[in-house]
């Protein structure tokens, strides 16, 4: 298996601390190599005290542990192991050696079609993986994606929570442009556990991908309506089969957006996974 050999009690002597490679509401992530075996990872430092302050986010953050050391999968970012000093708390996480998503979509503007079909398929299979762990991700946005060497994403956030609503008040002042309806409208919060949460978060992602923007984006008050009401525009150069793919995700009723399986097997998804595209061309008998 490729995971490296780890020992079960870590400490901070055990690394050597590299560049800083970002940082987030409660600490900051560096590069790290582990002394003895040269193993390259990226260390988040979370302060306690700031922890504290927030609403039980100390408690979130050692559930989100608990959940992400038992996942493995090639598009969620590994979590190695952790452990903590006084003042605070480490996570020994893959490094992605291409960094964080958001920035790449920032700096190209949007992705071409095949591109954001492969990351679309890559997040298919990730989410896949999750809901069949009864894990509810509700957090799916460019900011809580990294990109690994060989171009592949990785979901990095520990914002997961598993059938319990995460109480991180990020949600409310962080963007609204993800939510999903039955998320946004108050009254019965039972729809916040279902899985099919993530699949409205896959088609804003996708919509985002290819426009360069979220679907609902807006002042706070508009995004809001615009939401309750899946009020969004796709440009018309956007192609027929991923306009085709976003309206079957961005759907009001839970119940009614497209599964994961599907999501796999669309047109949009085939057409531009080349693997599968060559594979089927190879099969076609010559005319
Ligand atoms: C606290 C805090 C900061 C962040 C956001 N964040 C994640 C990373 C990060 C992680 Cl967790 C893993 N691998 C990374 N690789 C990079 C990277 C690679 N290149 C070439 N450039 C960068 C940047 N960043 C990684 C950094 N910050 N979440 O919570």
């Amino acid at each position: 298996n490729d995971q490296p050999l780890v020992p079960k009690q870590f400490h901070l002597g055990m690394f050597e601390i590299g560049r800083p490679l970002g940082k987030g509401k409660f600490g900051r992530v560096y590069l790290a190599r582990e002394r003895t075996t040269g193993f390259i990872c990226a260390l988040k430092v979370l302060y306690k005290s700031e922890l504290q302050q927030g609403t039980g986010v100390e408690k979130q953050v050692r559930r989100e542990i608990e959940i992400q050391s038992n996942l493995r999968h090639p598009n969620i970012l590994k979590l190695y192991g952790h452990f903590h000093d006084s003042k605070r708390i480490f996570l020994i996480l893959e490094f992605a050696g291409k960094g964080e998503l958001y920035k790449h979509l920032r700096r190209e503007g949007r992705f071409p079609e095949w591109k954001a079909a492969q990351y679309i398929a890559q997040m298919a299979a990730a989410l896949k993986y999750l809901h069949r762990k009864h894990v509810i991700h509700r957090d799916i946005k460019p900011e809580n994606i990294l990109v690994g060497i060989h171009g592949e994403i990785k979901i990095s956030d520990f914002g997961w929570s598993v059938h319990a609503p995460n109480n991180r008040r990020n949600t409310l002042c962080g963007t609204l442009d993800y939510l999903p309806p039955e998320m946004i409208k108050s009254g019965s919060k039972d729809n916040w556990y279902n899985e099919k949460v993530d699949l409205w978060s896959l088609g804003v992602l996708m919509y985002e991908f290819l426009v360069g923007e979220a679907p609902f984006e807006d002042t706070p008050i508009m995004t809001h309506k615009r939401i309750a009401r899946a009020d969004m525009t796709i440009p018309e150069w956007v192609s027929k089969d991923a306009k085709d793919l976003i309206k079957k995700l961005l759907v009001l009723d839970p119940e009614k957006r497209l599964p994961l399986e599907e999501v796999q097997n669309h047109p949009w998804i085939i057409k531009h996974c080349v693997k599968g595209e060559r594979a089927a061309n190879r099969e076609k008998p010559v005319k």
